[in-house]
């Protein structure tokens, strides 16, 4: 049975395994039916009854090892597969059927795999880097990126001093050596780090928490993060300074940024001249953000003492030189490999998997605008407004956009930094509804920029006497359009401008805007074009400034307009346009 979307209210859903009773409707006396596997039940009211129906159930697929609790989040809801070690090209024909990828720093989710990836709504990664992931691409096709980034700290940083503290004592040497029975004291001899010099580039997660360990070892700290401020790191007792600096100082230096172009190489022949004779050097973040070539030479050349890697350029790194240096230390990648770690991460990205899939959103998207915690719920009613707003907008203008301008004042002041995500559900609304592509909030700006429009966002206290203003201005080559709207107390929200006439306007359903000139006669001819079509003008707005001058008429009907009759309406004496815009998520 199909039916028509705007009756269909989601009640609620079961997965595979659940007992429902099944029936239309289905609170008339039944039997219960078990949901087939591979399927799931969905209840929708529709009128005063609830229907079900069966849909077969999402597929996910997760390409690196993922604990079993977080598997087990999945396979609640969900159809899982396991396929690791899959080749670009095994994972490039099978991606198409999935929803969702999950995975860890072990697949190359390239663009050619985004391409490929038709279907898909989200790709979590279990843990923090994305470098292995082409965000562009994904963020191209509105898919969301997710990661888990508090979830390994701790074992990153574990293994971090562990590093140093091996490096420093020559321990897997020594572990080796004694392995072969060999009783060689005297060539294992160490260096103490105690009140040595720990350069911390990168005071992120990881790297502050390094900063914690090291000053209990009585290690002097000084970090280089161009995001931090010095105020942040002295309260962890850390002296902030310039890279070129933090490499004269210290001792000990490790890198815990992401791998971006700014920090690729970092490390390399020059910064590595203007180091300390006998520097150790430490990697646990990302390969790439080292030039291998330059610190093999550096210690080969003595001026390097020694190195304690767990990421490389190329993983695994079979054929790196490094590996054959007495004085190098390493892992294969194993920063946040422990079972406190591996546990957090799958569940933290299998529940936001599971929460983009039911339509909900993700709490650690890389590629939309993070709003802090917060902001989340006070900002929902303001994005909301400003979807169903640039909806309006953009239908009422008509023509093609050129520029978008965003204006947010009063209240809304006080959240200037999260305002790009109420300005990417504006752009959501002006783009979806003109685009055969989807437009989310991931991809909204960046589909604005490729098309060429120019976004701007202005906040301001001044709010034209409500508490709180959104107004949208937008230019098309058919002119602008100005509209301005409000939210009230408990998320009542108005369009309460349009242009430069004043409004009381719900923003939802059908509506139909005209430019008149007011006089008697024109409304009531067009509600009687309305009435004779069977469409029922279910509320009416009118902007005037003065009887016989143009006027805007806004109607809100129950139902959509055809084009036959919005022409019969234009064609009013009276009546200069007549507009009919949707402000639900359909297309037009
Ligand atoms: N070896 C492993 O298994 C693991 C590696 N990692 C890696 O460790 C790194 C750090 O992770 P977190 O601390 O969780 O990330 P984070 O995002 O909390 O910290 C990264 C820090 O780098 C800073 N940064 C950005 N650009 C910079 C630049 N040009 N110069 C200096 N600092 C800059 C940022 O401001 C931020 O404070 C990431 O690359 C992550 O992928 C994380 C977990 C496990
Ligand atoms: O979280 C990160 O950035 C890591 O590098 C961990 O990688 P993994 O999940 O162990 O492949």
């Amino acid at each position: 049975m199909i039916l028509p979307a705007p009756c269909l209210r989601v009640m609620m859903s079961g997965a595979s395994g659940a007992w429902v009773l099944p029936g239309i409707p289905c609170h008339r006396p039944g039997f219960y039916k078990k949901v087939p596997a591979g399927k799931r039940i969905i209840l929708f009211k529709y009128g005063a009854d609830i229907v079900w129906v069966f849909m077969a159930n999402a597929r996910v697929l997760v390409s690196d090892p993922l604990a079993e609790e977080g598997l087990a989040i999945l396979r609640a809801a969900v159809d899982v597969d396991v396929k690791t070690d899959l080749k670009e090209d095994e994972l490039c024909k099978i991606i198409g059927d999935y929803d969702a990828l999950l995975v860890r720093s072990g697949t190359d989710v390239n663009a050619k795999v985004i391409g490929a990836a038709k279907k898909m709504k989200f790709i979590g990664r279990a843990g923090v880097g994305v470098d292995n992931i082409d965000v562009d691409a994904a963020t191209r096709m509105g898919i969301i990126v997710a990661n888990a980034p508090e979830g390994n700290t701790l074992a990153a940083t574990e293994h971090t001093m562990a590093m140093m503290q091996s490096l420093a004592r020559n321990i897997p040497q020594a572990n080796a050596s004694l392995k072969k029975k060999e009783w060689k004291r005297s060539k294992f001899m160490g260096v103490e780090l105690n009140e040595k010099t720990l350069g911390i580039v990168g005071f992120g997660r990881i790297g502050r928490e390094v900063a914690k360990r090291a000053k209990a070892m009585d290690m002097k700290c000084v970090a280089y993060d161009p995001f931090i401020t010095q105020e942040r790191a002295a309260q962890l007792g850390v002296e902030m300074m310039s890279m070129a600096d933090l490499f004269k100082v210290a001792d000990v230096i490790t890198v815990h940024t992401p791998l971006i172009p700014e920090t690729t190489h970092v490390i390399n022949e020059k910064s590595i001249a203007t180091m300390k004779d006998g520097v150790r050097i430490i990697n646990c973040a990302r390969g790439g953000i080292i030039d291998e070539k330059a610190l093999y030479d550096a210690i080969k050349a003595g001026k390097v003492a020694g190195a304690a890697l767990d990421v490389f350029e190329q993983e695994p790194p079979t054929e790196s030189p490094l590996l054959t240096l007495d004085n190098v230390i390493v892992t294969p990648h194993l920063g946040a490999s422990t079972v406190e770690a591996q546990l957090n991460v799958a569940v933290s990205v299998a529940k936001q998997c599971i929460d983009v899939l039911k339509g909900g959103s993700a709490k650690y998207v890389v590629n939309a605008p993070m709003i802090p915690s917060e902001h989340t719920e006070a900002l929902q009613p303001f994005a909301q407004l400003a979807e169903k707003m640039g909806r309006f907008a953009v239908q009422v203008a008509g023509g093609r956009l050129s520029s978008v301008e965003c204006i947010y004042g009063g209240e809304l002041s006080a959240y200037a930094g999260s305002m790009k995500f109420v300005t990417r559900l504006a752009l959501k609304g002006l783009l979806d509804p003109i685009l055969q592509q989807p437009v989310n909030i991931v991809n909204a700006e960046f589909v604005a920029k490729e098309r060429g429009i120019q976004v701007s966002e202005t906040v301001t206290e001044e709010a034209k006497g409500f508490k709180n203003l959104i107004t949208i201005k937008i230019r098309t080559d058919k002119g602008e359009e100005t509209v301005s709207g409000t939210v009230f107390q408990k998320g009542r929200s108005r369009i309460v401008a349009v242009g430069s006439y004043t409004m009381d306007l719900i923003p939802e359903g059908h509506l139909l805007v005209s430019k008149h000139v007011d006089q008697p006669g024109v409304i009531g001819r067009a509600a009687t074009v309305l009435g004779k079509n069977n469409i029922n003008i279910a509320g009416m707005q009118v902007g005037r400034f003065n009887p016989k001058e143009p006027a805007l008429m806004v109607l809100n009907v129950d139902s959509p307009v055809p084009q036959p009759v919005i022409e019969e309406l234009r064609g009013l004496p009276g009546i200069s346009s007549m507009t009919f815009a949707k402000i639900s998520d359909e297309k037009i």
